[in-house]
């Protein structure tokens, strides 16, 4: 869907990336992580054209970037970046409308899509009229969302997205995203410098250090031990097995065989670490799954 083919942008002397290779495959929430100037938000801005290759090739659905016709392209791939940018001017409903207003939709159908997206994103229609003067931060995070969703862009693209907001909000925006990648299926590609945001948020990681690529690949298997130790230092070995344990599901680790009588019962599509709160909070050490049982040896890594 996304493809990096041994790129490297320059910047005058300097490489802010470096021969990177990477494909981002279709639907996937990848993250791209690593150190102040790795050059996260440099390979970011590659795939709408804000950067430009000096060697290699960026290949969006297929098609290579350098052929397409920037303004076409930055209208069908959702932005969203760390100040917003939302027009100060303009109301949260004509904020949100910017990108269908500029396809030329219907007044009407403009209208219908701002509703439905002030519902995904969980902001009060009430506040549809209001400026961006007037929102919190994370309400105006929302804003910038919805307007990057407007016109159901296949790709999202989110530079540092909840930066700006204080820690309970960034939790709660994390979560909404998460919320929206499963209802939406979209391909999120969304630049963090905090491990643990990236942790959280990615089915796909993609760790730079020094503009050259250290690690990708699916969020669960980068993490299972032994994580590489650049990783580790990175995300924190509890981190690493935390985020492990809520990726992989009851199903893929449940043994044959049942349950001894009285075992907490789990449902097969639950993660590891919803199995291993249960077995805390009941202090059980074995869970029923069906007819199967979770006994908590199945959650260290093997
Ligand atoms: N337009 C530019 N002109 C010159 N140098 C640039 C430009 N954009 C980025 N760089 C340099 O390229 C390197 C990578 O920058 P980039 O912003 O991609 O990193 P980053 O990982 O996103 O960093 P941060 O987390 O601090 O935003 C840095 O050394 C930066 O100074």
């Amino acid at each position: 869907m996304i493809e990096f083919d041994d790129v490297t942008v320059r910047f005058g002397a300097a490489e802010a990336v470096r021969g990177v290779s990477v494909t981002i495959p279709a639907g996937a929430l990848a993250v791209l992580v690593g150190p102040s100037g790795s050059g996260k938000t440099t390979l970011l801005r590659l795939v709408n054209r804000m950067a430009t290759p000096s060697a290699g090739r960026v290949r969006v659905r297929g098609e290579d970037v350098a052929a397409a016709d920037p303004a076409r392209l930055r209208r069908s791939i959702g932005y969203v970046m760390q100040s917003m940018g939302l027009f100060p001017h303009w109301s949260v409903a004509r904020n949100i409308g910017t990108v269908p207003a500029l396809l030329g939709w219907p007044a009407a159908r403009i209208a219908a899509r701002v509703e439905e997206l002030l519902a995904l994103v969980r902001l009060d229609p009430a506040l549809a009229g209001r400026r961006p003067a007037a929102l919190s931060g994370g309400q105006a995070q929302r804003v910038g969302l919805a307007r990057a969703l407007a016109a159901d862009p296949d790709i999202l693209l989110m530079d540092e997205p909840f930066g700006a907001v204080d820690p309970i909000v960034r939790r709660e925006l994390r979560a909404e995203l998460t919320r929206i990648h499963a209802a939406t299926g979209k391909t999120i590609l969304l630049v963090t410098h905090d491990p643990i945001e990236a942790l959280e948020l990615a089915t796909h990681l993609v760790v730079l250090r020094e503009g050259q690529l250290v690690a990708a690949g699916e969020a669960a298997a980068l993490a299972a031990p032994p994580a590489p130790p650049f990783l580790r230092a990175l995300f924190g070995a509890e981190a690493l097995a935390l985020r492990r344990l809520s990726l992989l599901r009851v199903e893929g680790a449940a043994l044959d065989g049942p349950a001894p009588a009285g075992a907490p019962v789990i449902a097969p599509e639950a993660s590891l670490a919803e199995a291993w709160t249960l077995m805390q909070e009941h202090g059980a050490p074995v869970l029923a799954v069906g007819g199967r049982h979770l006994p908590w040896s199945a959650l260290l890594p093997r």
